[in-house]
């Protein structure tokens, strides 16, 4: 591991710990989470969306956006696995894994299929820019990379996420009735 920042040196400790605490564990990394819940990135952008009447976004940063609810149907589906008897002795159930929705984008690629999700549910859609990192500057250094390979928990446990867009559907059309709720 080679962590860029604090945050990343912070999760690289925590996997650390993890292991160090010995006995069979799964660490299962993940990135661009979202979900109808909490703050991300597809709640900003309706937000911003409703608020501006342009938005620049990062286009040269590449990632697969995740939901949340995917990474949970897949963690119950990994401790049934591992809970069942003669798991113990299936070495390759036990490790590091990545998890992600299928496929990759920028956030740019992400902005552009939520509006173009939301003006399906008649939410406004900004106009969008596409925009380097340098033009986004933030105090911690995001990845220009994101993209994990997931081929370790599909050859273990069968486990796959959706293609991104369409986990990514899901969660839009819970979130955009709510929204447009707030500004009847
Ligand atoms: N968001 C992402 O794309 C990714 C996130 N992660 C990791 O996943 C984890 C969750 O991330 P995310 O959902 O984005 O973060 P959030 O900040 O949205 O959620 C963090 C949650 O942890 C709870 N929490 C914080 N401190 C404590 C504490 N001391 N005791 C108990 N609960 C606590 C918060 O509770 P409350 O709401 O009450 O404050 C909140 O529910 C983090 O470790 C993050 O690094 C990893 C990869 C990608
Ligand atoms: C609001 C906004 C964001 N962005 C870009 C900047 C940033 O690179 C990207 C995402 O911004 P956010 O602040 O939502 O998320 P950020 O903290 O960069 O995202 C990360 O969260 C942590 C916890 C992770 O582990 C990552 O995998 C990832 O999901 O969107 C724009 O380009 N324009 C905008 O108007």
């Amino acid at each position: 591991m080679a962590p860029i920042s604090v945050y990343g040196a912070s999760k690289a400790a925590g996997e650390d710990a993890v292991r160090a605490a010995a006995g069979r564990h799964a660490i299962v990394r993940t990135a661009w989470v979202y979900s109808p819940h909490g703050q991300n990135f597809v709640k900003t952008m309706l937000r911003l969306g409703r608020e501006r009447p342009e938005l620049g976004i990062v286009d040269d940063q590449h990632g697969c956006p995740t939901s949340a609810a995917d990474i949970a149907d897949a963690l119950v589906a990994m401790a049934l696995r591992m809970t069942e008897p003669g798991a113990g002795g299936h070495d390759a159930l036990y490790g590091t894994f990545h998890f992600t929705g299928m496929g990759a984008t920028t956030w740019y690629g992400f902005a552009r299929e939520i509006f173009a999700l939301a003006a399906g549910h008649g939410h406004p859609v900004p106009g969008l820019r596409p925009i380097a990192t340098s033009d986004y500057p933030t105090p911690a250094a995001r990845p220009k990379n994101s993209v994990l390979d997931c081929s370790r928990l599909r050859a273990a446990y069968g486990i796959e996420a959706p293609p991104w867009r369409d986990s990514l559907a899901a969660c839009i059309a819970r979130l955009c009735p709510q929204f447009l709720e707030q500004t009847a």
